[in-house]
């Protein structure tokens, strides 16, 4: 049996996360492996009901399970609250940093079936499969900041603070899964400019020669986020810092569709994380609109990296890319001439497949 601890959280957190348990249940009984769902509170829903956005509770459910999928975390309700309390810096990064899950897998892949939606030509996007591994427990998100009044307003630090150490860990996951793949490493940083991306550099320059398999190129960051929409083809592995990552993911996401399609794993050398790429989305929450597929990945990604059922997991890869052939979609990726449909349904036709097997 596995646990899966399953944190829905705030705005659309709830309605794709249903939908993903609902696709790992189908999944689990069609290749005899047995779930167990426990539900745990996170951010703003977490503050509204216990004062905490990150409540003790929850992070024991965490640490006691074999894996955490969560749905997303935030909303206007919230964002005026002391930033200890906020669902995103007060529950989200110090879940994260808890669980020490400082290589954050977010693999960008078109479908067959959506080239054509991309707002980028077909041609440059079609085939499209990357993945930016982003440092997540590091950087400016964690560094000592601090406001002071001074004459005439206000005086703000934030510090970005990397150490050797936790460069290589998540360098050395990137190299590994680039061994795995196209053999092509793009190290992305801004050492023109940086300090600690000279330290990134370096780090990742003497790394490659324990790698002379992998091809690894430098790349500094405002270069490659006009790189990911003009040519995105020409990367296999992105490896990034925490900052670097958060955006180049979300501009990976629209080369796939939609953000909604983005699914994550977040890897350190304990329990899994499992996130859509997404936020909390409050201008579609609650109305049914929000597509699911980022979590269901998610929880694909789950049953690969976690618990090592690649079966299952390829098989719900492949639901997905049917039900998109048969011409399903949420709104978001909404095309003429096919089916709309909404989350929940999304989620049952995905899961349907899963379970018969039925599947190209
Ligand atoms: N992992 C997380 O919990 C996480 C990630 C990002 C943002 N957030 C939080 O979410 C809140 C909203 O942030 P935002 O609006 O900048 O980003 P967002 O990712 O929530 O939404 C950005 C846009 O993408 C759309 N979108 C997002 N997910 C979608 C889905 N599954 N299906 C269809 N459309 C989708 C939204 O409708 C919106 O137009 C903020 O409080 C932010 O801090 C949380
Ligand atoms: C909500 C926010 C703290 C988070 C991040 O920046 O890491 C989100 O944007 C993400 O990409 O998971
Ligand atoms: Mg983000």
């Amino acid at each position: 049996m596995y646990r899966i601890a399953v944190l829905p959280g705030d705005g659309i957190g709830p309605e794709v996360t249903a939908q993903a348990t609902r696709v790992l249940a189908a999944a689990g009984r069609r290749f005899g492996y047995e779930f167990c769902f426990q539900e745990g509170l996170i951010g703003g829903i977490a503050y509204d009901a216990t004062g905490q956005p990150l409540p003790q509770a929850t992070l024991d459910l965490c640490r006691s399970s074999d894996a955490v999928l969560l749905g997303a975390v935030g909303g206007p309700k919230w964002d005026n609250l002391p930033v200890h309390l906020r669902p995103e810096a007060g529950a989200l990064l110090p879940l994260r940093k808890a669980l020490n899950v400082y290589a954050n897998l977010r693999p960008a892949m078109v479908f067959p079936a959506l080239a054509q939606a991309s707002t980028l030509k077909p041609e440059v996007v079609e085939g499209l499969d990357i993945v930016v591994v982003r440092e997540l427990t590091g950087g400016l998100y964690f560094g000592e900041k601090r406001r002071e009044e001074i004459p005439g307003g206000q005086r703000v630090v934030e510090t970005l603070v990397y150490t050797t150490q936790e460069i290589q860990r998540v360098a050395r996951r990137a190299f590994e899964l680039a061994r795995k793949r196209k053999k092509k490493l793009t190290s992305v940083d801004k050492a023109n400019v940086l300090e600690s991306s000279r330290l990134w550099r370096e780090v990742v320059t003497d790394m490659a020669r324990e790698y002379p398999d992998v091809e690894v190129n430098h790349m500094l960051v405002d270069n490659c986020a006009m790189q990911l929409v003009r040519n995105p083809k020409q990367f296999d592995v992105l490896l990034t810092e925490n900052l670097f990552g958060d955006i180049l993911s979300d501009e990976a996401a629209q080369l796939t569709g939609s953000l909604g399609m983005l699914p994550s794993a977040s890897l350190g050398d304990g329990v899994g994380l499992y996130e859509p790429v997404h936020g909390s989305a409050p201008d579609i929450a609650g109305r049914q609109l929000a597509n699911p597929i980022a979590a269901v990945l998610s929880g694909a990604l789950m049953l690969r990296h976690s618990f090592g059922l690649e079966e299952a997991a390829a098989a719900i890869e492949r639901a997905v890319a049917t039900v998109l052939e048969q011409g399903y979609r949420t709104a978001d990726i909404m095309e003429p001439g096919k089916h709309q449909v909404t989350t929940t349904e999304m989620g049952r036709l995905i899961a349907e497949l899963v379970e018969r097997g039925e599947l190209v």
